[in-house]
């Protein structure tokens, strides 16, 4: 299983950083020069400053226009860069992480995604975005819902995580952000790390990419961990990983369509019934009744891990929120636009043109 994480923007570059720091081939993406520089773990060689004569490197200021042309002009650069990391052997997934509610990120990313899958057509790409904070105000929700559209319509699987979610902790923003980063990177991390490990009853790549070819529906990870003298009911745990506070995103898991969840720990702890309870509860609660698993006792292990992918999602209330109150904006903006532009027409019809009032002055 090969992936490759590309960040665009300056929330998707922090991500990407961290998936570099464990050990993920990652490539950084931003209009922001500082931001670019402001990374620590991916090697400067993959960090790709785009649109600079459109900005300067200086960002593009949640104006996803102007992310989205710089993202155009580059993208000859930005591909033979992707093409020179990915040599011979080919990519399963492409991860691509940014904040929805930004101009680099909204606007670049869906650009990169449909180059990306036309030219390697085999390959997923699975977009991985942090929803706006609701007191971000207008724009982000505007860049985050014109974003969810295009993106539905080019990506394998929309993993978005909602950021009002983590607020919830009371953490600061700063502290909040790197927690959700850091949360994101261990799912995703975990799970990769399980799939293609040799065993019985184990996840291939095959498994995980037929789970996330969703057609452009959302998809969450859910994870629990516990230590192993602690857990008193496996089923109990594997359930805590699905429940909503464990998915960071508002979503109906009942709507989805497919599920896959990886079982990690010590081999007398992984009991076929308490795993089978859980499983059968799941397949039973999801409209769609495919549940892939795999099972990993691990004999030096102390503690135990259970990783849930639950993808073809389509009710998400983080999702509903943000697209209908961009909507409701647009069209009452659309209406005072209309409405200016009519009092205007108004206000200004009947006027003459100088020649009518100076006649023969101009001569
Ligand atoms: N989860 C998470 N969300 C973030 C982080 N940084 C920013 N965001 C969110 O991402 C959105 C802003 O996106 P950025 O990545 O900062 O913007 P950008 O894509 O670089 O675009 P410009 O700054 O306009 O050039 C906001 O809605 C933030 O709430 C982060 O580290 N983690």
């Amino acid at each position: 299983m090969r992936a490759l994480i590309i960040g665009v923007g300056q929330c998707g570059t922090k991500i990407a950083d961290l998936f570099a720091l464990v050990d993920f081939e990652a490539l950084a993406i931003n209009t922001s020069r500082g931001d670019l520089d402001y990374l620590k773990h991916i090697p400067h060689e993959r960090r790709i400053l785009i649109g600079e004569g459109l900005t300067g490197g200086k960002g593009v200021n949640a104006n996803p226009l102007l992310g989205r042309e710089a993202m155009k002009r580059d993208l000859p650069m930005v591909m033979r860069k992707i093409g020179s990391i990915i040599g011979y052997e080919d990519i399963d997934v492409f991860f691509l992480t940014f904040g929805f509610g930004g101009g680099t990120g909204a606007g670049g990313t869906p650009v990169l995604a449909e180059a990306l899958k036309e030219e390697y057509p085999d390959s997923l790409v699975v977009a991985i975005g942090a929803l706006p904070l609701r007191e971000e105000g207008i724009r982000p929700t505007i860049n985050a819902a014109i974003t969810i559209d295009k993106l539905s319509k080019i990506a394998d699987s929309i993993i978005a995580i909602d950021n009002n979610k983590l607020k919830e902790s009371g953490d600061d923003i700063t502290k909040a952000y790197e927690r959700i980063n850091y949360t994101i990177v261990e799912r995703i991390a975990s799970l990769l790390a399980l799939v293609d490990v040799p065993g019985e009853q184990t996840l291939d790549a095959s498994d995980l990419k037929f789970v996330l070819k969703a057609f452009g529906s959302f998809a969450t990870i859910g994870y629990a961990k516990a230590d192993a003298n602690k857990v008193k009911s496996l089923s109990r745990l594997i359930m805590k990983s699905f429940e909503n506070e464990g998915l960071y995103l508002d979503a109906n898991i009942e709507s989805a369509l497919y599920g896959l969840v990886a079982i990690h720990g010590p081999p007398e702890l992984l009991k076929a019934t308490e795993i089978f309870e859980a499983l059968d509860y799941l397949t039973n609660k999801i409209r769609g009744k495919q549940i892939f698993r795999g099972f990993y006792p691990d004999p030096r292990e102390r503690e135990v891990e259970v990783v849930t992918l639950l993808s073809g999602i389509y009710e998400s209330k983080s999702i509903e929120e943000i697209v209908l109150t961009a909507k409701r904006y647009a069209q009452s903006f659309m209406k005072a636009k209309k409405e200016a532009e009519a009092k205007k027409k108004k206000l200004l019809s009947g006027l003459p043109d100088f020649d009518d009032i100076y006649p023969g002055d101009g001569e």
